[in-house]
């Protein structure tokens, strides 16, 4: 009888001696005992702890205990006996499911699935011993489950080319997933030993591969990033966060919307505010929808009662907190600001949800400064992980741990950031969105950029996302920005203060070529609103007339250059905001990627990704892009990329040692 609680293998170990003895032999020494061995399960039982726990011939469970094999989200397999074990007891295509997903179970489904025996409320291993007291005496040979013939699906050949086409398709490049099935297609295969070597030799593959090593940095980034701190010395251990029990979202937009069902989820009561009456009654609708749909999609209670509505902006004066998400208008989000720094009570944390606008000039506006700070959400606000925390140079520390533990509250995972145009995310991505831009001048289409970056792992490529947010996003910002002006010959200008800029976004927009919205972008639509892009030959026919126009000649270009422009004009800036001191560290960076724009997790993240193909080879590469294209400021290596390149390519684990001392030679 044994007590689980294990998180399995300590990730930590992986790059050096494992501790502990060794897992198989164990399970299968547990497993060959003449005495029944019973699990009692509280807690979780995950990866090696679950694995062990099929090694015992029962299994208890707490109702509140959580069960599963997640090595695949580490760039793993479950290697003791896991990929031969769970689809003996369960099946091949539950086992499948599970091991490629990497996804825990409740009690209660894993009772039902038969991984467990019985559930209980009480104290798990009281429950286990009169359990093992059942069955004393009873024959262990059907309950050791090595021993068992893998149940063989009739259609064999046909559930695993189905599910392996599913799995290539959804893991975009990532191995350990079709790696799980090559495992689980050996436990029906072959006999018990020979699954547990197939299962040996595909583990050690996965175990020295990149993306091994990639999905364990991200697995301890996305818990760094929770151990915040500031230039100005603000720390997460240090300043005490304010509880919110009432807070104020205003401005019912679709981000608005988004933010008021997120919280009203979690439990807080909301003031919801849009001082246009239609458009408040267009949002109440709209977010009575989404909180009905989501509560039967979780079977978790409806929250309309947490939201209470308004039109005036008095309706926020007794809340602790307010989170104003109207348009993005500078002029208009001061005005706001001035109005709630005179209505709210005194302590009202002030927060913004722009996505690039100063947070210190909207600071300016209030009575206190000091309780001011950005909340900037990703749309769909209630679905998206990511909440960057802007702190502005006078914003207090209480005032980012508040909004910090708010986020984590709701189900995000916050990344404290400094205050600059874009903050982090955005301001790395209009170098990014350039390099696309002058590839397509350059000779390149929209389809061969999207596919380079499809393929290297994102859900979508940068057009496809631009024809789906709309490219008069960007386009307001450009104009408000000066950027969007002809030239002397009434051409738009393409290159404005010595730096070359391109204006075919702007050209599309100047011909309502909004993207989905309107059935035309950089794709076309079956129809406005239409989801599935097509390569458009009005489009191609646009960018020959462009180059023509402006004396471009299209060269041929390879799927390396596309990927490098892009990709490392935005880790140059990734760069550039750690030197600046806007992030703090490449695991801020890395998780605001992974989590806000697509990177692919198997790849770790921008900084990461960099590390791993060495800086010296990306500053050298970006110093020869820099030479061919002298008008792109992007493209000029940051200080700091030359500094750590020049100290040896430190670990990125040790770049923070070389920011925190800007002096410090490697
Ligand atoms: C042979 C076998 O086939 C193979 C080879 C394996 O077994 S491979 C390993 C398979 N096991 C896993 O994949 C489980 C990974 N862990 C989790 O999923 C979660 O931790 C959790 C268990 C669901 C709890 O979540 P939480 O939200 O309550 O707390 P936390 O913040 O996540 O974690 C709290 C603290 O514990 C640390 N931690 C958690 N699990 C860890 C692990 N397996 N190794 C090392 N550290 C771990 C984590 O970094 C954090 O540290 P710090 O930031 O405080 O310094």
């Amino acid at each position: 009888m044994s007590c689980l609680c294990i998180t399995g293998a300590d990730i930590r170990e992986f790059g050096a001696k494992m501790s502990g003895p060794p897992l198989v032999p164990m399970i299968h020494m547990i497993e060959a005992a003449a005495k029944p061995v019973v699990a009692a399960i509280e807690g979780v039982a995950l990866g090696g702890g679950l694995e062990l726990a099929l090694s015992c011939h029962y299994r208890i469970a707490h109702s509140k205990a959580r069960l599963g094999l997640p090595e695949v989200t580490l760039g793993l397999l479950p290697g003791a006996g896991g990929t031969q074990r769970l689809p003996r007891l369960i099946g091949v295509p539950a086992a499948l499911e599970l091991i490629t997903t990497g996804r825990h179970v409740t009690a209660a489904e894993a009772l039902q699935l038969g991984i467990v025996d019985e559930v209980t409320d009480q104290n798990a291993v009281d429950a286990a011993v009169k359990f093992a007291q059942s069955v004393e005496g009873k024959s262990l040979d059907a309950r050791r489950i090595g021993t068992f013939p893998c149940p063989r699906p009739p259609d064999l050949d046909a559930v695993f080319e189905k599910v392996m086409k599913e799995v290539r398709r959804s893991a975009r490049g990532a191995i350990a997933p079709v790696t799980c099935v090559q495992a689980v297609h050996a436990a029906v295969t072959l006999p018990y030993a020979k699954g547990m070597e197939r299962e040996r030799e595909l583990f050690s593959t996965l175990f020295t591969s990149g993306q091994a090593r990639a999905l364990q940095y991200y697995f301890f980034a996305q818990r760094a990033v929770s151990r915040w701190s500031t230039p100005s010395g603000a720390r997460w251990d240090t300043s005490k966060p304010r509880p919110v029990r009432k807070a104020a979202v205003i401005g019912l937009g679709t981000m608005g919307r988004g933010i008021s069902v997120s919280l009203a989820q979690a439990g807080f009561s909301v003031v919801a505010v849009e001082t246009q009456e239609k458009q408040l009654l267009e949002a109440k609708q709209a977010v009575s929808g989404m909180l009905e749909r989501d509560a039967k999609r979780r079977g978790a209670p409806l929250a309309h009662g947490n939201i209470k509505y308004s039109c005036s902006l008095k309706a926020a004066a007794d809340v602790d907190l307010v989170i104003e998400a109207v348009f993005e208008d500078m002029a208009l989000k001061k005005a706001i600001f001035r109005q709630l720094s005179a209505i709210c009570k005194p302590g009202t944390f002030l927060c913004s949800n722009t996505s690039a606008l100063d947070i210190d000039e909207l600071a300016s506006q209030t009575q206190s400064p000091e309780l001011v700070v950005g909340m900037h959400f990703f749309a769909p606000a209630h679905v998206m992980k990511l909440l960057e925390v802007v702190y502005g140079p006078r914003s207090s520390p209480e005032a980012v741990a508040t909004a910090m533990q708010m986020g984590k509250k709701i189900g995000k995972v916050s990344v404290a950031v400094g205050n600059c145009r874009g903050f982090v995310g955005n301001r790395m991505l209009k170098p990014y969105l350039e390099q696309a831009f002058f590839l397509l001048e350059e000779g390149a289409t929209p389809e061969q950029v999207d596919q380079v970056l499809e393929e290297f792992g994102f859900p979508m490529g940068v057009f496809k996302v631009s024809d789906l947010s709309g490219l008069d996003v960007g386009w307001k910002v450009r104009k408000a920005d000066g950027l969007v002006v002809p030239d002397s010959t009434g051409k738009s200008a393409r290159i404005q203060g010595g730096r070359r800029y391109s204006p075919l976004g702007d050209l599309l927009c100047e011909q309502g070529r909004f993207g989905q919205k309107t059935g035309r972008g950089w794709y076309q639509y079956d129809k406005p609103g239409g989801r599935v892009a097509k390569s458009d030959p009005w489009l191609h026919r646009f960018l020959e007339e462009y180059r023509a126009r402006h004396g471009l000649v299209a060269r041929r270009i390879d799927q390396q250059e596309v990927l490098e422009r892009c990709l490392y004009a935005l880790i140059n800036e990734g760069f550039q905001i750690l030197q600046d001191g806007i992030a703090a560290g490449p695991e801020d960076i890395d998780v605001i990627y992974v989590l806000g724009y697509g990177w692919p997790r198997h790849r770790g993240g921008p900084m990461f990704f960099a590390d791993m193909v060495g800086l010296d080879k990306v500053l050298d590469r970006l110093e020869r892009y820099h030479q061919l294209h002298p008008d792109v400021p992007g493209l000029k290596p940051c200080s700091l990329l030359r500094k750590l390149a020049a100290g040896g390519c430190p670990p990125i684990h040790r770049w923070r040692e070389v920011i925190q001392k800007p002096h410090s030679q490697l």
